[in-house]
C-alpha cells in the first residue's frame, strides 16, 4: 500500500501511496496515519497548504519555520509536476549544508518527506502546478525563515536556467548560506 524509500539524507523519505486503477481512472490514500507508522512515520500533521504556480519556472522556497514553531512537512504534486528539494541546516549534522531533489508530479504520485531542521523549496515544471502538502505545526510568521535557492554555497542542480525563476519578493531577497545562521542543531 504504501512504498518508503530512505535517500541520502537521513530523515528525508520519497514516499510512493498505491494508486488502484481502473477504467474510471485511479483510487489512492494519499496520507495514512496507521501505514506511516509501519513505516516508523508517527508524525502529527496539524495544517494541510495548497498552493498554485501558474507559470513553470516558478520557484517558492528555500524555507523553514525555526523552532518552537519548526515543521515537517509531507509533500506532494496534486496538478502538474515540481522538482522539490530538502536541505539540512542542522548545525553539526553529518549531511549539513547537503541536498536531495525529486521531481513530484500528478503522473507518479510521490511525495516528499521533509522533516524539521530541513529547508524546503521548488521549483515548478509545468503550467498551473499544484502543491499540496502537511505540516505538523500551524503557520507561525514570526519563525518564518528562508535562505537563497541559488546559493552556491549549496549549489543545488535545479535543471533549468535559474536566472528566468519566477520569485516573491521575499524569496528574491533571501540571505545567502554563507550569512546564514542556522536555528537548528542535529542532535545526532
Ligand atoms: C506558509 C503560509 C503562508 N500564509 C500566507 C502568508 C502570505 O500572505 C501568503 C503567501 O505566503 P508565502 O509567500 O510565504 O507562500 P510560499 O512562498 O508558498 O511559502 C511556502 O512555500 C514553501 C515551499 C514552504 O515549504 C512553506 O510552507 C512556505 O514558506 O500566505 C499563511 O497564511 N499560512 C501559511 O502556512
Amino acid at each position: 500500500m504504501l512504498q518508503v524509500e530512505k535517500t541520502t539524507l537521513p530523515g528525508v523519505l520519497l514516499i510512493t501511496p498505491r494508486r488502484f486503477g481502473d477504467s474510471r481512472g485511479f483510487f489512492s490514500e494519499s496520507y495514512n496515519r496507521s501505514r506511516m507508522a509501519e513505516h516508523g512515520v508517527t508524525i502529527d500533521f496539524v495544517q494541510d497548504n495548497h498552493s498554485l504556480s501558474v507559470q513553470p519556472g516558478t520557484v517558492r522556497g528555500l524555507h523553514f519555520q525555526a523552532p518552537p514553531h519548526a515543521q515537517d512537512k509531507l509533500v506532494r504534486c496534486g496538478r502538474g509536476a515540481l522538482f522539490d528539494v530538502a536541505v539540512d541546516i542542522r548545525k553539526g549534522s553529518p549531511t549539513y549544508g547537503k541536498w536531495v531533489g525529486y521531481e513530484l508530479s500528478f503522473e507518479n504520485g510521490r511525495q516528499l518527506l521533509v522533516p524539521k531542521g530541513f529547508l524546503h523549496g521548488f521549483v515548478t515544471r509545468a503550467p498551473d502546478t499544484e502543491i499540496v502538502y502537511k505540516c505538523s505545526d500551524y503557520y507561525a510568521p514570526e519563525c518564518d525563515g528562508a535562505v537563497r535557492f541559488d546559493c552556491p554555497q549549496i549549489g543545488i542542480d535545479w535543471g533549468f536556467d535559474v536566472d528566468s525563476a519566477a520569485l516573491s519578493d521575499k524569496d528574491a531577497k533571501a540571505p545567502f548560506f554563507k550569512d546564514f545562521d542556522s536555528p537548528f542543531v542535529w542532535e545526532g
